[in-house]
């Protein structure tokens, strides 16, 4: 089995950031929150998701329009659980997939904006927690998908708090100078190995 490390962080706290650097140091990744979006595509996870929903919440071209179900989730705790259900367990089986290639000392680094909230952490061995202030975090993700800061804010009450993740995590990545951060995590992942 691969070493299987765990790289999570609330909304804007710069996951995708650290990975794409993870990513030119030469270990192998995967992105869960990339790989639910192509899962999402496939015929029989559209019908699945349908069904949650009294809404139509395919689009005319035939694919789930997320910016609608996005409005109706981030605001009905239920509803999100419900469609964690059909999502969460499809991208396990699609990860376990493409680890079983890779060799017994190989560190597959496993990106996933709620590693903890949807459980995937315990088949992880080890967890990395990447952390910014709340504020830094919101004006991040304003500035980078355009949405207001109401909506990010709703994300967030849907994902746990730092201070509970930090209890979960076994590294924990403040990320607000990148340089810092790059030489952090380089420095993580050379003593998993070492
Ligand atoms: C609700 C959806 C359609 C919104 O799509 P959208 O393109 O707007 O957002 P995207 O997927 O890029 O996620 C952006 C951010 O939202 C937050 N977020 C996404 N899913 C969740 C969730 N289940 N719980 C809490 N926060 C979430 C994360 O911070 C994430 O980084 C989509 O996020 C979704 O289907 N989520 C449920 C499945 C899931 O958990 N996917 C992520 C891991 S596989
Ligand atoms: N240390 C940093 N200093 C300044 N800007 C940063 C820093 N880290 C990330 N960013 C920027 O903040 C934004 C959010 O970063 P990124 O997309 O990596 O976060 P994320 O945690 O993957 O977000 P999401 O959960 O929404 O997918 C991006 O525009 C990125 O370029």
């Amino acid at each position: 089995m691969a070493i299987i490390v765990g790289l999570t962080g609330g909304i804007g706290s710069g996951k995708t950031t650290v990975m794409k650097h993870i990513e030119t140091l030469g270990y192998k990744v995967y992105y869960a929150d990339e790989a639910g979006k192509r899962i999402m595509e496939q015929p029989e996870m559209i019908r699945q998701v349908q069904n949650i929903f009294d809404e139509d919440v395919v689009d005319e071209s035939g694919y789930l329009d997320r910016k609608r179900i996005a409005s109706i989730v981030f605001n009905n705790p239920d509803k999100l659980t419900e469609l964690n259900a059909v999502i969460h367990p499809a991208v396990a089986r699609d990860f376990d997939k493409c680890i079983a290639e890779l060799g017994k000392n190989e560190i597959v680094v496993k990106e996933s904006a709620i590693l903890f909230e949807s459980g995937a952490y315990k088949n992880c061995d080890f967890t990395v927690l990447i952390t910014a202030p709340e504020p830094v975090r919101i004006k991040r993700v304003v500035e980078r998908d355009g949405i207001s800061e109401e909506e990010v804010k709703n994300r967030i009450n849907n994902q746990f708090s730092d201070a509970k993740k930090i209890k979960l995590s076994n590294f924990v990545v403040n990320n607000v100078d990148l340089t810092q951060t790059f030489f952090e995590i380089e420095m993580i992942l050379k003593g998993i190995l070492r």
